[in-house]
């Protein structure tokens, strides 16, 4: 079976220094892959490669069976890879109704207003339209971007850090979301995350970096498991 979407031996130079080594990852339709390790391991430097928004020096990436190596951001978000950022920015000066209208009309075919609605539906987002974005806390920030996203109906979301800065009980909205998305709908996730709580209940499988190697990929209790695993962690606590 193809996979949807493929990353293959990716190789980033960054400032003169070897940021990814060799990454290979796949997903499958509906599934989760986790991607964990410690700071500085290039979790979110893969996601530049992955996302287009910066060119590896080597290596492959494909989206249903399309060569999109060389495919800039915006191309791959038409596509159908949608892209989630550590920090949820909003537009400063746009209220929530202008950054979804901007959202619907941000390229063709332009959607309707109920498509939107169902996006807020799905994010579980009720608020104000005439209410600054910038205004917004930060799990619905998250879910006013997402919303924005999943309005076009991805196949893949590339989420870096869905749950920083959230409590608990706003991680446990998360978890039932992405759930949803993938099991329900076949939505193919590949999320970049600390917060083991999470992964533990959404990923179907998780990768291990460290300096730009891939040193792990199992499930969340094998690679826990790992002591290399282990090591990249210990190793990095200060
Ligand atoms: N533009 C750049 N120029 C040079 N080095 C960079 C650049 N961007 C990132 N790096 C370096 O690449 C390495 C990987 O960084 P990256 O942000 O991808 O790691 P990360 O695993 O996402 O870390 P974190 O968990 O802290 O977000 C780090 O050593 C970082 O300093």
């Amino acid at each position: 079976m193809t996979a949807l979407f493929e990353g293959r031996d990716i190789k980033l130079e960054l400032g003169g220094r070897e940021i990814l080594k060799g990454i290979s990852l796949s997903v499958e339709k509906g599934e989760v892959m986790g991607i964990i390790g410690p700071n500085g391991a290039g979790k979110t430097s893969l996601f530049e490669v992955l996302s287009g928004r910066i060119f590896p020096k080597s290596g492959q990436v494909t989206f249903k069976g399309q060569d999109v190596t060389s495919l800039p951001l915006f191309k791959r978000a038409r596509l159908g890879i949608g892209r989630t950022y550590q920090t949820p920015l909003v537009p400063d000066e746009l209220k929530v109704g202008e950054v979804l209208k901007a959202a619907r009309q941000a390229y063709l075919p332009y959607l309707t207003s109920h498509d939107a609605e169902w996006g807020l539906d799905l994010v579980n987002l009720h608020v104000d339209f005439d209410q600054y974005a910038r205004e917004l806390e930060t799990l619905n920030r998250r879910k006013l971007l997402l919303a924005c996203l999943l309005m076009r109906r991805p196949p893949l979301l590339l989420l870096d850090e869905p749950a920083a800065g959230l409590i608990n009980s706003e991680v446990d909205e998360l978890d039932h979301l992405m759930r949803k998305l993938s099991k329900e709908m076949g939505v193919s996730i590949i999320i970049v995350e600390h917060r083991m709580e999470l992964l533990e209940m959404i990923a179907d499988r998780v990768m291990v970096m460290d300096a730009g190697e891939q040193i792990a990929e199992g499930t969340l209790a094998s690679v826990l498991a790992n002591p290399q695993v282990h090591a990249a962690y210990f190793e990095n606590v200060e």
